[in-house]
């Protein structure tokens, strides 16, 4: 369900590394059930602002905030409460090489939610029927598959607990347009259908324009423009006019 509440927001967030401050004061809000895009440029701060939105590092200053609520930091018990309402897509896919596919999906319904492994077997087959993965790949090792294949795993997987967030840190890195295309459509269609709250961070326009409803710009560590997908070609801001021509 889309709404004006918002779900998650980067409220005046500072942090540094050393010397060097990479997001400064950044504020974004992100309202429940829409599909937010971080794009910017190599090393403008994308993937620290997803690691803040995990908990996995902390600002120097300022909050990001869920349900209207401050993150607690590491490693305490809200912030595994957290983690356990967010699904996650990696860039690598970050399979267990060691696991078959449908224990690389289950593997959190496993070890986390307590769910059985009969349970969680069936849960993880309908997660990778939605990610339109046959039933035989369930018994295959990750290395059996191809890029591609493997990322639709890593989305089965990250939809599989029906999380409340769910974040994609640059979906189609390293996979040829046409397996980009399908991946985008994949995350569009799992979205909409988990009426979940999407975050993610990419270099590449043609997937930010497909899975945005809203694009915000990071640029010297702010958000310097947002807007509808549709608005990125009319708008004057410099920034966003140097990315789109590329
Ligand atoms: N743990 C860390 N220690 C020191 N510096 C870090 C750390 N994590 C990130 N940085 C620095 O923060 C800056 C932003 O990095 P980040 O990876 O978030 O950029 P990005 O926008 O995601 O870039 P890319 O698109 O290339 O992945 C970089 O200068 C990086 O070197």
């Amino acid at each position: 369900m889309s709404g004006a509440r918002p779900k998650l927001e980067w409220r005046n967030v500072t942090k540094r590394f050393g010397d060097v401050t990479v997001l400064d004061r950044l504020n974004l809000s992100v309202e429940t059930g829409r599909s937010m895009v971080i794009i910017g440029g190599s090393g403008q701060g994308k993937s620290v602002m997803l690691k803040l939105a995990l908990g996995l590092v902390a600002p120097d200053g300022g909050r990001v905030v869920l349900d209207g609520r401050g993150l607690p930091g590491f490693g305490g018990r809200l912030q595994r409460r957290l983690l356990a309402r967010s699904g996650v897509l990696f860039q690598s896919a970050a399979l267990f090489d060691s696991l078959t596919v449908w224990e690389n999906v289950a593997f959190r319904l496993i070890n986390a939610d307590g769910v059985s492994r009969k349970a969680a077997r069936i849960r993880a087959l309908d997660a990778l029927a939605r990610v339109r993965l046959e039933e035989a790949v369930a018994d295959v090792f990750p290395s059996e598959l191809s890029g591609g294949m493997q990322k639709r795993v890593g989305l089965a997987r990250a939809i599989a607990a029906d999380p409340e967030v769910l974040f994609f840190d640059e979906p189609t890195t390293g996979l040829d347009p046409v397996t980009a295309a399908v991946i985008n459509d994949l995350i569009v269609d799992q979205v909409r259908r988990l009426g979940c709250t999407a975050v993610s961070i990419t270099h590449d326009l043609a997937s930010a324009r497909r899975i945005g409803d809203q694009i915000a710009m990071l640029h010297d560590g702010q958000i310097v423009w947002q807007g509808a997908p549709g608005e990125l070609d009319q708008t004057s801001n410099p920034h966003v006019r140097a990315f789109v021509a590329g």
